[in-house]
């Protein structure tokens, strides 16, 4: 755990090397990401820059404004200029799994609204496969009970996510079933099934979404980027 901890840190200080005054900066949701809120506060101060978040979570939010980093609603960023967010699992192809802390649906709003997307991750999240993490999909709480049948009767092997006994809702106010299947062999043609689905919102598959993955070591960080990637 302490290597783990020393690797997103890792990631998360080289993460927030790439902030250049000035500009809006899209804050992930995480463990990780809150290393990166830690080293983004401290430059602010330091350097005296001006940042402008626009955050993922309500508890990225929370987060943020307690280290004084300014934010706004995403519909009041005439745009974002880089992202930077974890990932519960990530692939060869610098594809992804997202949603383990239940935040992925703003958070792939808030990528799919930025120039330039980066996740900062420990090296435990690497796979050859995607799969071994749970998927997260995000449901409406309407019908839900039917919905989980369906994917029941599709081998998709889906558990409603609880704590405590009690049923977690998202800041959205929907509920999340991770869909337990060990490996995905077609991610593309899952992600469209699930696309199509009635009463699925969004899903925790990050498809040619990341522009760049930096990897904590113990040592610092490893960097895969999207322009470099063998197709
Ligand atoms: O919903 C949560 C997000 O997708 C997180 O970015 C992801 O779960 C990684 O979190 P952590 O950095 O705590 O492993």
């Amino acid at each position: 755990m302490e290597n783990i901890n020393l690797e997103k840190k890792h990631a998360a200080k080289a993460a927030a090397q790439l902030i250049k005054n000035g500009m809006t900066v899209g804050l992930g949701t995480g463990s990780t990401v809150n290393y990166f809120l830690d080293a983004l506060a401290n430059r602010i101060s330091q350097e005296n820059l001006k940042i402008i978040g626009v955050t993922t979570s309500f508890k990225t939010a929370g987060r943020a404004k307690s280290l004084g980093i300014t934010i706004i609603d995403i519909d009041d960023a005439p745009m974002i200029d880089l992202t930077v967010d974890g990932a519960d699992e990530v692939d060869c192809h610098m594809n992804g799994i997202k949603g383990g802390g239940a935040a992925f649906l703003m958070e792939k709003i808030v990528a799919h609204n930025s120039n330039r997307v980066v996740w900062i991750v420990d090296s435990q999240k690497l796979h050859e496969q995607l799969g071994s993490f749970p998927l997260p999909v995000e449901i409406v709480p309407f019908g839900s009970g039917k919905l989980i049948t369906d994917f029941k009767k599709h081998h998709l092997h889906p558990v409603l996510r609880q704590r405590d006994g009690k049923t977690i809702v998202t800041d959205m106010g929907h509920f999340i079933v991770d869909l337990v299947l060990n490996k995905i062999d077609q991610p593309y043609q899952l992600g469209q099934y699930l696309d199509g689905k009635i009463g699925v919102v969004e899903h925790g598959l990050f498809l040619d979404i990341v522009d760049e993955i930096i990897i904590g070591t113990s040592a610092g960080v490893r960097q895969l980027k999207r322009d470099t990637l063998q197709k």
